[in-house]
Protein backbone atom coordinates (compact mmCIF):
# COMPACT_ATOMS: atom_id res chain seq x y z
CA UNK A 1 0.00 0.00 0.00
CA UNK A 2 1.52 3.19 -1.25
CA UNK A 3 0.94 6.66 1.30
CA UNK A 4 -2.28 6.62 3.01
CA UNK A 5 -5.08 8.54 3.88
CA UNK A 6 -7.40 8.09 6.85
CA UNK A 7 -11.36 8.44 5.78
CA UNK A 8 -14.48 7.55 7.85
CA UNK A 9 -16.78 4.42 7.37
CA UNK A 10 -19.23 6.12 5.55
CA UNK A 11 -16.92 7.89 2.94
CA UNK A 12 -14.99 4.93 2.29
CA UNK A 13 -18.53 3.41 1.73
CA UNK A 14 -19.05 5.55 -0.78
CA UNK A 15 -16.33 4.98 -3.04
CA UNK A 16 -16.68 3.83 -6.67
CA UNK A 17 -16.86 0.20 -7.13
CA UNK A 18 -13.04 0.55 -8.43
CA UNK A 19 -11.69 0.09 -4.78
CA UNK A 20 -12.05 -2.61 -3.29
CA UNK A 21 -11.99 -3.32 0.36
CA UNK A 22 -10.16 -5.35 2.68
CA UNK A 23 -10.62 -5.98 6.81
CA UNK A 24 -8.32 -6.63 9.39
CA UNK A 25 -8.61 -7.08 13.36
CA UNK A 26 -6.57 -6.23 16.42
CA UNK A 27 -7.53 -9.13 19.22
CA UNK A 28 -6.02 -8.09 22.65
CA UNK A 29 -6.26 -9.40 25.96
CA UNK A 30 -5.23 -7.84 29.16
CA UNK A 31 -2.10 -9.66 30.08
CA UNK A 32 -1.13 -9.78 33.68
CA UNK A 33 2.30 -11.94 32.99
CA UNK A 34 6.04 -10.15 33.74
CA UNK A 35 8.67 -10.76 31.76
CA UNK A 36 11.78 -12.24 33.98
CA UNK A 37 9.84 -11.58 36.73
CA UNK A 38 10.24 -8.04 36.10
CA UNK A 39 8.62 -6.12 32.90
CA UNK A 40 5.10 -5.84 32.41
CA UNK A 41 3.47 -7.42 29.69
CA UNK A 42 0.48 -5.30 29.62
CA UNK A 43 -1.80 -6.58 26.64
CA UNK A 44 -1.53 -9.71 24.36
CA UNK A 45 -1.90 -8.58 21.05
CA UNK A 46 -1.80 -10.90 18.05
CA UNK A 47 -0.84 -10.13 14.56
CA UNK A 48 0.72 -12.66 12.08
CA UNK A 49 3.39 -14.11 10.09
CA UNK A 50 2.35 -13.71 6.06
CA UNK A 51 3.08 -15.82 3.39
CA UNK A 52 4.61 -13.14 1.87
CA UNK A 53 7.25 -12.23 5.10
CA UNK A 54 5.37 -9.22 5.99
CA UNK A 55 3.62 -8.82 9.11
CA UNK A 56 -0.30 -8.33 9.52
CA UNK A 57 -3.33 -8.58 11.11
CA UNK A 58 -6.07 -11.38 10.84
CA UNK A 59 -8.22 -10.31 8.37
CA UNK A 60 -8.26 -10.30 4.46
CA UNK A 61 -10.41 -8.91 1.40
CA UNK A 62 -13.94 -8.43 1.54
CA UNK A 63 -16.01 -10.32 -1.67
CA UNK A 64 -19.28 -8.73 -2.75
CA UNK A 65 -21.39 -12.01 -1.87
CA UNK A 66 -20.38 -11.37 1.97
CA UNK A 67 -23.11 -9.17 2.14
CA UNK A 68 -20.76 -6.75 4.47
CA UNK A 69 -17.81 -5.67 5.73
CA UNK A 70 -18.94 -7.62 9.35
CA UNK A 71 -19.30 -10.76 7.61
CA UNK A 72 -16.29 -10.80 5.10
CA UNK A 73 -14.12 -10.39 7.88
CA UNK A 74 -15.48 -13.19 10.13
CA UNK A 75 -15.00 -15.24 6.83
CA UNK A 76 -12.07 -14.59 6.91
CA UNK A 77 -11.02 -15.05 10.65
CA UNK A 78 -12.83 -18.31 10.21
CA UNK A 79 -10.23 -19.00 7.32
CA UNK A 80 -7.54 -17.71 8.98
CA UNK A 81 -8.14 -18.81 12.70
CA UNK A 82 -10.70 -21.63 12.59
CA UNK A 83 -14.07 -22.40 13.41
CA UNK A 84 -13.20 -21.22 17.21
CA UNK A 85 -13.29 -17.78 15.46
CA UNK A 86 -16.77 -17.52 14.87
CA UNK A 87 -17.58 -16.89 18.70
CA UNK A 88 -15.83 -13.38 18.19
CA UNK A 89 -19.35 -12.16 16.48
CA UNK A 90 -17.61 -8.63 15.35
CA UNK A 91 -19.74 -5.74 14.63
CA UNK A 92 -20.32 -2.17 13.39
CA UNK A 93 -19.23 -1.23 17.25
CA UNK A 94 -15.47 -2.69 16.85
CA UNK A 95 -14.60 -0.34 13.70
CA UNK A 96 -11.40 1.85 14.38
CA UNK A 97 -11.34 3.47 10.96
CA UNK A 98 -10.18 3.19 7.84
CA UNK A 99 -7.37 4.16 5.37
CA UNK A 100 -7.04 4.27 1.45
CA UNK A 101 -4.55 4.49 -1.11
CA UNK A 102 -4.33 4.97 -4.51
CA UNK A 103 -1.34 2.23 -5.68
CA UNK A 104 -0.03 -0.23 -6.06
CA UNK A 105 -4.19 -0.79 -6.73
CA UNK A 106 -7.41 0.94 -4.88
CA UNK A 107 -7.30 -0.18 -2.16
CA UNK A 108 -9.42 0.72 1.66
CA UNK A 109 -8.37 -0.81 4.36
CA UNK A 110 -10.90 -1.39 7.07
CA UNK A 111 -9.85 -1.34 10.42
CA UNK A 112 -11.26 -3.46 13.72
CA UNK A 113 -10.50 -4.13 17.26
CA UNK A 114 -11.88 -6.26 19.55
CA UNK A 115 -10.61 -6.43 23.49
CA UNK A 116 -11.03 -10.70 24.65
CA UNK A 117 -10.36 -12.38 27.86
CA UNK A 118 -7.22 -13.85 27.86
CA UNK A 119 -8.68 -16.89 27.96
CA UNK A 120 -10.40 -16.31 24.54
CA UNK A 121 -7.28 -15.63 23.46
CA UNK A 122 -5.45 -18.32 24.08
CA UNK A 123 -8.16 -20.24 22.64
CA UNK A 124 -7.57 -18.47 19.13
CA UNK A 125 -3.89 -19.44 19.37
CA UNK A 126 -3.97 -22.44 20.70
CA UNK A 127 -7.05 -23.75 17.76
CA UNK A 128 -5.12 -21.37 14.58
CA UNK A 129 -2.89 -24.44 13.66
CA UNK A 130 -6.22 -26.22 12.61
CA UNK A 131 -7.30 -22.63 10.39
CA UNK A 132 -7.63 -23.80 6.70
CA UNK A 133 -5.31 -21.45 5.74
CA UNK A 134 -2.64 -22.46 8.61
CA UNK A 135 0.76 -22.93 6.17
CA UNK A 136 -0.41 -21.93 3.62
CA UNK A 137 -1.30 -17.87 3.78
CA UNK A 138 -0.96 -17.56 7.56
CA UNK A 139 2.55 -19.35 8.95
CA UNK A 140 1.45 -18.07 12.71
CA UNK A 141 0.39 -15.88 14.90
CA UNK A 142 2.50 -13.45 16.84
CA UNK A 143 1.79 -11.69 20.00
CA UNK A 144 3.51 -7.73 19.81
CA UNK A 145 5.92 -6.89 22.30
CA UNK A 146 4.29 -4.20 24.02
CA UNK A 147 7.67 -3.37 26.54
CA UNK A 148 10.85 -1.27 25.42
CA UNK A 149 13.59 -3.08 27.28
CA UNK A 150 16.66 -0.61 28.98
CA UNK A 151 18.42 -0.28 26.02
CA UNK A 152 15.67 1.53 24.22
CA UNK A 153 15.88 -0.59 21.12
CA UNK A 154 14.81 -4.06 22.22
CA UNK A 155 10.67 -5.00 22.11
CA UNK A 156 8.80 -2.72 20.80
CA UNK A 157 11.19 -0.67 19.00
CA UNK A 158 12.35 -3.61 17.28
CA UNK A 159 9.11 -5.26 16.30
CA UNK A 160 8.49 -2.15 14.60
CA UNK A 161 11.61 -2.14 12.56
CA UNK A 162 9.82 -5.27 11.34
CA UNK A 163 7.99 -5.36 7.57
CA UNK A 164 4.51 -4.79 7.77
CA UNK A 165 1.82 -5.19 5.12
CA UNK A 166 -0.32 -2.50 3.30
CA UNK A 167 -0.84 0.12 6.56
CA UNK A 168 -0.69 -2.49 9.08
CA UNK A 169 2.06 -0.44 10.73
CA UNK A 170 -0.10 2.97 11.26
CA UNK A 171 -3.38 0.80 12.07
CA UNK A 172 -0.82 -1.18 14.94
CA UNK A 173 0.71 2.37 16.42
CA UNK A 174 -2.94 4.14 16.03
CA UNK A 175 -4.97 1.27 17.93
CA UNK A 176 -1.76 1.15 20.59
CA UNK A 177 -2.31 4.74 21.10
CA UNK A 178 -6.38 4.49 20.64
CA UNK A 179 -7.14 1.74 22.72
CA UNK A 180 -4.27 3.27 25.61
CA UNK A 181 -2.10 -0.52 25.54
CA UNK A 182 0.75 1.54 25.15
CA UNK A 183 1.60 5.13 27.13
CA UNK A 184 1.54 7.50 24.17
CA UNK A 185 5.03 8.95 24.85
CA UNK A 186 6.78 5.49 25.01
CA UNK A 187 4.64 4.88 22.03
CA UNK A 188 6.46 8.00 20.27
CA UNK A 189 9.67 7.08 21.58
CA UNK A 190 9.28 3.14 20.44
CA UNK A 191 8.12 4.39 16.77
CA UNK A 192 10.99 7.06 16.43
CA UNK A 193 13.88 4.13 17.53
CA UNK A 194 12.91 1.85 15.34
CA UNK A 195 12.73 3.98 12.47
CA UNK A 196 16.74 4.54 12.59
CA UNK A 197 16.58 0.74 12.00
CA UNK A 198 14.22 0.56 8.98
O1 LIG B 1 -2.95 -6.09 8.46
C1 LIG B 1 -3.17 -5.46 7.42
N1 LIG B 1 -3.54 -4.17 7.48
C2 LIG B 1 -3.79 -3.43 6.39
N2 LIG B 1 -3.71 -3.91 5.15
C3 LIG B 1 -3.34 -5.20 5.02
C4 LIG B 1 -3.06 -6.03 6.13
N3 LIG B 1 -2.73 -7.27 5.67
C5 LIG B 1 -2.82 -7.21 4.34
N4 LIG B 1 -3.17 -5.98 3.96
C6 LIG B 1 -3.43 -5.51 2.60
C7 LIG B 1 -2.63 -6.26 1.55
C8 LIG B 1 -3.62 -6.59 0.49
O2 LIG B 1 -3.57 -5.56 -0.51
C9 LIG B 1 -5.00 -6.48 1.14
C10 LIG B 1 -5.65 -7.79 1.47
O3 LIG B 1 -4.65 -8.60 1.98
P1 LIG B 1 -4.86 -10.07 2.58
O4 LIG B 1 -5.09 -9.97 4.05
O5 LIG B 1 -3.66 -10.83 2.18
O6 LIG B 1 -6.17 -10.60 1.86
P2 LIG B 1 -6.64 -12.08 1.48
O7 LIG B 1 -6.43 -12.92 2.74
O8 LIG B 1 -5.79 -12.55 0.35
O9 LIG B 1 -8.10 -11.94 1.15
O10 LIG B 1 -4.81 -5.77 2.34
Amino acid sequence: MGESRVLSRAEALQLEPGWRHACHVLLCAPCPGRLRGRVPLRHAVLMQMRFDGLLGFPGGFVEPRDGSLEAGLSRELREELGPGAAALSLAEGDYLGARCAETPRRLVAHFYAKRLSLEQLRALENGAPRAEEHGLEVLGLVRVPLHTLRDGVRGLPTFLSNRFAGCAREQLLEALRVLRLVPEAELRRADAASRKRL
